[in-house]
């Protein structure tokens, strides 16, 4: 039988990358508001790491940015003319919706989809649900768009099943892959589906943070679970701490990440640890080890969990068997953490090599390493099915090279945003990236 695969799909950040602290909530991107970005040096960050995945022989693939400006949001709002007349227009009246529907937010593709392996779902197929990603209102106009492209690269009705983004509005609120975990024995066998949210949406009386946003609802995550047809018995929906909510941790994986039969995450991470850990061991069953990697606040606090992103980390499994966590360039500046993980590779658990990647540029907006990819488990058939060219290897990364040389911007403020060249440009980028991969993206 050939072989089931998990294939990281990165986000390719998008021409209209800036910082316009959008995210309430999110640290990194309240504390950057105003910084001056460079989208090509993003761009690029991130198609080293890409590249450097593949040569580790981890299956690595990307996906198209949303086109920004979102003029048809604008259009919506009101706001009419020729397409430079409405961002003339909005450019005057209100930057901050300006920087909205110019934000690259969508090469966070942790958060373009809860996926499920055939293995998983009733009807045998793999399911997508785009995130509706309604607790931001730039990210919330990413679903629509994020679904049609993912109907577009997985396209083949054989195998690929969508399901439109959730209802908007808080109770649903949905942020995909950024809050669910699948671990298993091997990428073809069932897995064990964990769910964590931030609240619940129609009960007043349960835990939720006080200061910042519950990004993603009990609700939502059950939702996507009936959509997907997965086994009760294999699924599990577990509370997140809504105190470390309130320190920053807006999405899970800020504090915690899993892969195969390891879990990895701080003691702060759930509202309930003990009772976490054991229903996770149930579930899981005794058919294989399971490590759950428990990291201490004696060993790392939270706060330093939030500026290193240590758990918004990578965990792959190498050709060799191992796993590698693959970390931002902030947990090796941060001593506390580096020792951390320098003894993580020497203890009896899978994880043997730490692979540290400069992703600066997405970092400032708080997204690291894991934020930046969508893990899609694929079976051969699944896999070959996919006609796009969206597979790394030396050909196209090279041709994305040149494509950002040609079409990126080295410098991009926030009161750039109002420049109509800027559209143009990215017009043009995104009309030769669908040349690229063989898809029409305009
Ligand atoms: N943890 C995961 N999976 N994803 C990170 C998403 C970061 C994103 N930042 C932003 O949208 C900042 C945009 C700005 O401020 O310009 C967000 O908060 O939704």
């Amino acid at each position: 039988m050939s072989k089931t695969v998990e294939i990281n799909f990165d986000g390719l950040v998008g021409p209209t990358h800036n910082y316009a602290g959008l995210s309430w909530g999110n640290v990194a991107s309240m504390g950057n508001k105003q910084a001056v970005a460079n989208p090509r040096e993003a761009v690029k960050q991130g198609l080293e790491k890409m590249y450097a995945l593949h040569k580790l022989g981890i299956p690595q693939a990307f996906l198209p940015p949303l086109l920004r400006p979102h003029i048809e949001t604008l259009r919506r709002l009101g706001y009419s003319g020729t397409d430079a007349q409405v961002l003339n227009k909005v450019a005057k009246r209100d930057p901050v919706l300006l920087a909205c529907v110019n934000s690259a937010s969508s090469m966070w593709t942790a958060n373009a989809c809860t996926m499920s392996p055939s293995a998983d779902s009733a009807d045998g197929k793999v399911h997508f649900t785009a995130a509706n990603l309604a607790n931001r209102f730039h990210r919330s106009i990413e679903g629509p768009q994020t679904s049609a492209l993912l109907k577009k690269i997985f396209a083949d009705e054989r195998y690929f099943v969508h399901h439109d983004p959730l209802p908007l509005g808080e109770h649903f609120g949905d942020e995909g892959a950024a809050n669910h975990t699948r671990l298993c024995s091997n990428y073809g066998a069932k897995g064990l589906q964990l769910f964590v949210y931030g609240k619940e949406a129609f009960n007043q009386n349960a835990p939720a943070p006080k200061k910042y946003p519950a990004r993603q609802t009990k609700e939502a995550s059950e939702a996507i679970a009936r959509l997907h047809q997965l086994d009760e018995t294999r699924t599990l929906f577990i509370p997140q701490n809504p105190d470390v909510i309130d320190q920053g941790v807006f999405h899970n994986d800020v504090i915690a990440v899993g892969n195969g039969n390891v879990l990895f995450c701080h003691e702060q991470a759930f509202l309930h640890p003990k009772q976490t850990y054991e229903q996770i061991k149930r579930a899981w069953g005794d058919n294989d080890k399971l490590f759950i990697i428990r990291v201490s606040g004696a060993e790392v606090s939270v706060e330093d969990a939030v500026r290193s992103y240590l758990f918004n980390s990578q965990l792959v499994t190498l050709p060799s068997g191992d796993m590698a966590i693959i970390v931002p360039g902030e947990c090796h500046q941060n001593p506390r953490v580096w020792n951390y993980l320098q003894a993580l590779i020497t203890r009896d658990t899978p994880v043997k090599n730490v692979h540290v990647f400069d992703v600066k540029q997405s970092m400032r907006n708080g997204g690291g390493p894991a934020c930046l990819r969508q893990r899609v488990v694929l079976s051969a058939a699944e896999r070959s099915a996919i006609q796009a060219k969206v597979f790394i290897d030396d050909h196209i990364i090279g041709q994305l090279h040149a494509w950002a040389d040609n079409h990126y911007r080295e410098q991009l403020s926030v009161s750039d945003l109002a420049d109509p060249e800027l559209f143009k440009e990215s017009l043009r980028a995104q009309e030769a990236l669908g040349e690229i991969c063989g898809l029409p993206l305009v």
